[in-house]
């Protein structure tokens, strides 16, 4: 099965483009002021305003307030939204736009029942959990954890590395993987040859 992946934590054009370039299927923009990743609104559109076409912009929010949900995505028709925060069902289905939802998955968590909450998702995101720091932890949770079937999408995430992505796609077997961290220079830049690399090894395990 075609692994896809998101590139996440992008902040400039540049950075943007070349993930494209080297085959990112999404690339995330993070909307949380605490993150070293945050971007604005206006930077963030500017950059999606430039994408080529077949790269889906994803934008990250954290139990954000709907004024800025709306502002970042009626700027343009091709974002996707991903909800990172404890958001419910009813309030990431208001937007009129395909979601994820991400879970932060502890030791214990019914994953399966979790997932059913949101039927409206376009896919589940299963990330690691960390107290007080939303994502971008770059830690890897219990991947046997995760049931055999989801009743959605599964995008895999947590501490994914150029080192781990493909033994993490020929266990899993997600529909897609997430990276952040793993492919950083420092926070918030891209390393190019990581990016590449990433990409390459989770083709390389599906
Ligand atoms: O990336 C961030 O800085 C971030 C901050 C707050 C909420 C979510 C955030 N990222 C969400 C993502 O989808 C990340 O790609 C995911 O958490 C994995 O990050 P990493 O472990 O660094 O690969």
């Amino acid at each position: 099965m075609n692994c896809r992946v998101k590139i996440c934590g992008i902040t400039n054009v540049e950075d943007a483009l070349m993930a494209c370039r080297h085959g990112a299927d999404a690339l995330g923009f993070v909307f949380y002021a605490k993150s070293p990743r945050y971007v604005s609104p206006e930077v963030a559109n500017d950059i999606v305003a430039q994408l080529p076409p077949f790269v889906t912009p994803v934008a990250l929010f954290v139990d954000a307030d709907e004024s800025l949900i709306t502002k970042v995505v009626t700027a343009n028709s091709r974002w996707m939204i991903q909800f990172h925060g404890s958001e419910t069902e009813a309030e990431c289905s208001g937007y009129q736009r395909p979601y994820m939802k991400a879970l932060r998955v502890k030791e214990g968590d019914d994953i399966a029942s979790l997932t059913d909450q949101y039927p409206t998702a376009s896919a589940i995101l299963l990330d690691a959990y960390k107290a007080g720091v939303p994502g971008g932890t770059g830690e890897v949770f219990n991947w046997s954890l995760i049931p055999a079937s989801l009743s959605k999408p599964l995008v895999l995430a947590g501490g994914l590395t150029v080192e781990n992505v493909e033994q993490a796609v020929k266990q899993v077997a997600p529909y897609a993987v997430d990276v952040s961290g793993g492919v950083e220079l420092s926070k918030g830049l891209k390393s190019e040859s990581k990016v590449q690399e990433f990409i390459s090894g989770a083709k390389r395990g599906q």
